[in-house]
């Protein structure tokens, strides 16, 4: 899988950066699918989907080309809240925003500096798990992970691309591809989608 990656990464990436934003409700499968993509040791410091700081996925930093968005297809009960934050998300809502995050175990904070000195560390620069300003993802395009595929009563992409009313989306690309994080399915077809779109510079 490392070897695929680096290919796509190179070939596809070069030495260009691309910013990559992840997201989606907690226990979707993030960190999951960031480690499968071998950035366990970045994601774990980061809190991600907790309600406490979704407000704050209105703040991001700036030059994102893509979202993944990671929903847990099997969770129906959240299905409804998973669609009204993606939709909050792509909507263009202009507000000033501060950057103030805790860590989920700890709940130590993690200020604005340190994130981007982490990031910055970071070997693989073609995935920065990030803030930006909203308005910098008018021209972000849009992944969708459906995940949790392996368990009974998993929404399948037709019915999540339903729940999450993803034909609304009008002024930008998207795709969602099913995956199954635990076991690595999926995620590279998703990754290929999304080099290929950025690489034609449709997106
Ligand atoms: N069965 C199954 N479990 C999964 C899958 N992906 C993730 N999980 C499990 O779901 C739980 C949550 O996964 P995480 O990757 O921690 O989710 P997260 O989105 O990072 O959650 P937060 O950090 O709380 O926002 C873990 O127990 C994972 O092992 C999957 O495809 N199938
Ligand atoms: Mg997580």
């Amino acid at each position: 899988m490392g070897i695929v990656f680096t290919k796509l990464f190179s070939s596809v990436f070069g030495n260009k950066e691309a910013r990559i934003l992840v997201l989606g409700l907690d226990n979707a499968g993030k960190t999951t699918i960031l480690y499968r993509l071998q950035m366990g040791e970045v994601v774990s410091t980061i809190p991600s989907g907790q309600t406490s700081i979704r407000p704050y996925w209105r703040c991001y930093f700036p030059n994102t080309q893509a979202v993944i968005y990671v929903v847990d297809s099997s969770d129906t009960d959240r299905i409804g809240v998973a669609k009204e934050e993606f939709h909050a998300i792509l909507e263009n809502v202009k507000q000033p925003c501060v950057i103030k995050l805790r860590h989920s175990r700890t709940g130590t904070a993690i200020d604005p500096d340190l994130l981007s000195s982490i990031t910055k560390q970071l070997t693989r620069p073609w995935l920065i798990w990030t803030f930006l300003q909203e308005e910098e993802l008018k021209g972000a395009m849009v992944l969708i992970f459906a995940n949790k595929q392996d368990l009974p009563g998993a929404l399948d992409d037709a019915a999540v691309t339903e729940a999450l009313e993803l034909h609304k989306i009008k002024s930008r690309q998207w795709a969602i591809f099913k995956t199954c994080a635990v076991k690595g399915e999926g995620l590279f077809e998703g990754l290929d989608w999304l080099s290929n779109t950025l690489k034609s510079g449709t997106g």
